[in-house]
């Protein structure tokens, strides 16, 4: 396709940039990242929240948190590209998150489950998931930068509907925030203000992040995340998790910090990534572009450029049990019910077909996971239709 055809990023997200306070602890400047990249990097959460504020308001999901997690006065409406987009990708998450959760853990007696996601921003579906299941099932962590986390403990602050839904209005002991307003914790959800970054250099895993509990099956989220990392500081990262937190298979005694009654446990743990993909051709190569006018640099996007390096990517960190990936349009394809795509498709008029499918095709979920040696916890993901070839 020739390249005008090729719709514009920025053009298509008409939202402004939300400023936010200064830099705090947690946003020290890595490597060759400077203090301005990270401010930029900082700034994507708006266009995720912004986002998913479009596609609520105009009935593509049902969030009654998108609202108070979303600057007013950035709230716009998005192509409805965009929306759909951003339908697919969230609903695609929720059906792999709801697998996890719901699948019995065979072998774990507890069946608490524990989630991470990495660079969470104002993400919504801690909201939606604890204001729907027993609270004591499920454990949220989340990570971002303190300028990020801050925004989201004051919106929680004073939101009486975010703090129904984490079951903490009316037992305000159970919670605790830090001084400084970027750290909090409840018995069901913990917000770290964290550099992903400082991670590598961190010699006990353990003690960074003591509420963690390395014996749970336990799912990591990087919805557009680690793409802003460098190739190694994304892959430090996850081996931060796969390798040291959680204690692989047959891990020297000495590795192992997870112990229950006396006995080393091995924990389930799967990723999901959401990432774009496909940046060599005329719409990954106009993709890079338009962003990098933003001051966006996607970093790992060359070294997981197609299905098969995801693919390569989650076998090498161990993920051994499994291995998936789906671009978008696979997705909206195979995995959407027929009745919920009419309903999809009446909300707005996608007069850009061949844009939504370009689109759409530059953009992935993969997903995988390594079994513990006595617990199974992701069987519910073996189901799900991946996507073959490159
Ligand atoms: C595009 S936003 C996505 C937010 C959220 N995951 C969602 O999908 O709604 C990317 C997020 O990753 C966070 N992030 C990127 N690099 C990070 C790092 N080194 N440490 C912590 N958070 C980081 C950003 O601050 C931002 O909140």
């Amino acid at each position: 396709m020739a390249a005008p055809n090729i719709p514009n990023l920025n053009t298509l997200r008409r939202g402004r940039g939300r400023g936010r306070g200064g830099p705090s602890r947690a946003e020290g400047s890595h490597g060759a990242r400077s203090l301005g990249q990270d401010r930029v990097v900082q700034g994507t959460d708006n266009d995720a929240s912004v986002s998913r504020l479009s596609a609520v308001e105009l009935g593509y999901l049902h969030d009654p948190y998108a609202t108070p997690l979303t600057a007013p006065e950035n709230a716009t409406r998005r192509f409805p590209i965009i929306n759909r987009g951003t339908y697919v990708r969230t609903t695609a998450i929720d059906q792999l998150v709801g697998r996890f959760l719901e699948s019995p853990s065979q072998g774990d007696s507890k069946q608490t489950k524990q989630i991470i996601s990495l660079g969470a921003g104002s993400d919504t579906r801690v909201f939606r998931l604890l204001a729907s299941r027993p609270r004591s099932s499920l454990v949220y962590h989340e990570l971002d930068f303190a300028v990020n986390t801050i925004t989201k403990i004051r919106a929680i602050r004073s939101t009486p509907l975010l703090q129904q839904a984490l079951g903490i209005e009316s037992s305000s002991q159970d919670v605790t925030v830090s001084e400084a307003g970027d750290e909090l914790h409840t018995p069901s959800y913990h917000i770290y203000p964290l550099d992903l970054r400082s991670l590598a250099t961190c010699s006990a895993p353990s003690d960074l992040l003591p509420r963690v509990d390395p014996t749970l099956p336990t799912l990591l989220i990087s919805e557009c995340c680690l793409i802003y990392l460098s190739p190694t500081e994304a892959e430090q990262v996850v081996s931060f998790f796969t390798e040291r937190l959680f204690a692989p298979p047959s891990n020297p005694p000495d590795a192992q910090n997870a112990t229950t009654q006396g006995s080393k446990i091995t924990a389930p743990i799967g990723l999901i990534l959401y990432e774009p993909i496909r940046p060599d051709d005329p719409f990954g190569r106009t993709m890079v572009s338009n962003l990098a006018t933003r001051g966006i640099q996607l970093q790992t996007l060359h070294k997981y450029s197609s299905l098969e390096a995801q693919r390569s990517r989650l076998r090498e960190h161990g993920f051994t049990s499994g291995q998936a990936v789906a671009d978008i349009e696979f997705i909206w394809d195979r995995w959407v019910p027929e009745d919920e795509k009419e309903r999809v498709s009446r909300l707005e008029f996608l007069d850009e077909m061949e844009e939504w499918q370009l689109l759409a095709r530059h953009y992935c979920i993969a997903w995988g996971w390594r079994e513990g040696e006595d617990t199974i916890a992701f069987n519910g993901w073996t189901a799900l239709q991946a996507q073959p070839g490159n």
